[in-house]
């Protein structure tokens, strides 16, 4: 498993060593030991998949009494994938980082808890696969704006095109009054 720095530090992008032959690839997606060397000693009590079609933006999400860590990947197409640092104590509070996950590139994103999270979908569709570290906790979910002006998060939104978001997701609230961490 090797690494790759981003501008907010705690967010790891994760590249899995991969074992190709003439019969395909094997590729450990998670290893505990590995992981807490990179990421740090946190354990994952749900694992989530989702299929979303071409421009598809789920998110800004994240849940506050329980917030969840989460090890993002993509088995199928492609996705921009961001993280948002709303930990009032961080030096990196209120930026963003954003990295192209795929099932090509096989790259995993370590988004820790404290961060809102989105996806947009930049292929014909995209398979979804992430672990969190908390459980799902419906009535402790917020949503911010995809397109808050303070945030400004540079979606490569193809042909320039708003995405499609769920009706919850249309009605996320700006950053400004979005509830933070400590
Ligand atoms: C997240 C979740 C949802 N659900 C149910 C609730 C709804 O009936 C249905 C769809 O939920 P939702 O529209 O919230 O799904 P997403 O828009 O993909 O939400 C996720 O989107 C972004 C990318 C995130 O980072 C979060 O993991 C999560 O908020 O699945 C569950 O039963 N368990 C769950 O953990």
């Amino acid at each position: 498993m090797n690494i790759s720095p981003l501008a907010i530090p705690d967010v790891v992008l994760l590249m899995p060593k991969v074992f190709g032959d003439e019969r395909g690839f094997f590729m450990e997606t998670f290893r505990q030991s590995a992981f807490e060397v990179h990421c740090g000693a946190y354990t994952f009590v749900q694992d989530n998949h989702s299929l979303s079609a071409h421009g598809i933006l789920r998110g800004l999400h994240y849940q506050l009494e329980k917030p969840q860590g989460k090890l993002v990947r993509v088995t199928r197409g492609e996705v921009f994938d961001v993280a948002v640092d709303l930990r009032r104590s961080s030096p990196t509070f209120g930026r963003w980082v954003g990295a192209t996950l795929s099932a090509e590139n096989k790259q995993q994103l370590w988004v820790p808890p404290g961060f809102a999270h989105a996806f947009y979908v930049t292929s014909e569709a995209a398979e979804f696969q992430y672990k969190c570290t908390d459980y799902y906790n419906p009535g402790d979910e917020y949503c911010i704006r995809w397109d808050d002006p303070d945030l400004a998060i540079a979606w490569p939104l193809v042909g320039g095109q708003p995405p499609r978001v769920s009706e919850k997701d249309g009605q996320g609230v700006s950053f400004e009054e979005s509830p933070k961490f400590p």
